[in-house]
């Protein structure tokens, strides 16, 4: 696929966020340490790494959903951690979520879907909603479903709907969990399209999680890649591409073999398989 042309934020603007020294994990189990992320404002950043790395993690440091151990996550020059709930709210209104398979209102149309986080989050009236709502569904090629179920749309079509819900608040920042698993090729390719477009014609700034390269190495300016716990790489698609650094050559080429651990730690085998006693207590 021909690169995208970059969209039109200055490469000197300050970063929208940025992860600084990030550790943090789950109970007492580190799943990110020392983690340095830069997330440039206005720009598509895809965020790419083994099953489990902590991709997800990140995006929930973000919404700070959950904590860090030690180091900063900052928004907009902010550090998150002290915001109250007044300022964690305001935070959340400025970032639009796209989960995987988009998980819409299966009782509501798909006006209302997309109306939802207008008329929980603002007073506006009617009529204006109305219009907020047509102007989204057209941005995303949806304006003539409007008055259509969710049962009556296709997987493609569910994700844009989803897509509209999630910028219609006029985020500063659209997280994408997985937005083009279990899409077809084609629907796959009208997805991250969107992506890219949507970014720069509402100024938003993207951070997309995906396992597929193929597309997200498409539209991103950026490419982060988490393997290990750390942020091992972030540059240009092409330079993770030719990069020589073996984790990103063993990710991006899909090797099986090569520094990025296949098993999760864990204890030896023989406990877990009564082994003991038959190799002699040896693991
Ligand atoms: N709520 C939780 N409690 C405990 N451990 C968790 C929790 N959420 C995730 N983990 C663990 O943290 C690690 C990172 O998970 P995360 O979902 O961030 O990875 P990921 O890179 O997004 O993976 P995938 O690509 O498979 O979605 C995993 O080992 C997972 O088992």
């Amino acid at each position: 696929m021909a690169p995208y042309p970059s969209s039109s934020s200055p490469d000197n603007a300050p970063p929208l966020i940025e992860l600084r020294d990030v550790s943090c994990g789950y109970g007492d189990r580190l799943i990110l340490e020392k983690v340095n992320l830069t997330v440039p404002r206005g720009k598509v950043l895809a965020l790419i790494g083994t099953s489990g790395g902590g991709k997800t993690t990140v995006l929930r440091l973000l919404g700070r959903q959950i904590r860090p151990f030690a180091g900063q996550v900052l928004f907009d020059g902010e550090d998150i951690a002290g915001f109250d709930q007044t300022r964690l709210y305001a935070l959340r209104r400025r970032m639009g979520m796209l989960f995987q398979f988009g998980a819409l209102f299966t009782d509501l149309s798909v006006f209302e879907n997309v109306a939802f986080p207008l008329r929980e989050h603002t007073e506006l009236p009617e009529a204006m909603i109305r219009d907020l709502v047509l102007m989204k569904l057209n941005a995303v090629g949806l304006r003539g479903a409007r008055d259509l179920m969710p049962s009556e749309v296709s997987g493609g079509m569910a994700r844009r709907v989803a897509l509209a819900r999630a910028i219609a608040l006029d985020p500063d920042l659209v997280l994408y969990d997985e937005p083009f698993a279990g899409l077809d090729p084609i629907s796959l390719g009208v997805a991250a399209r969107l992506i890219r477009d949507l970014n720069d014609a509402l100024g938003l700034t993207s951070l997309i999680v995906s396992h597929d390269l193929h597309e997200t190495f498409g539209i991103a300016d950026e490419v982060a890649m988490i393997a290990n716990g750390r942020v091992v790489a972030q540059g240009k698609p092409q330079d993770l591409q030719h990069s020589d650094d073996p984790l990103v050559r063993q990710f991006v080429n899909a090797q099986a073999d090569g520094p990025v651990r296949f098993h999760q730690p864990a204890a030896p085998v023989a406990g877990d398989f009564g082994l003991a006693a038959s190799t002699g207590g040896r693991a």
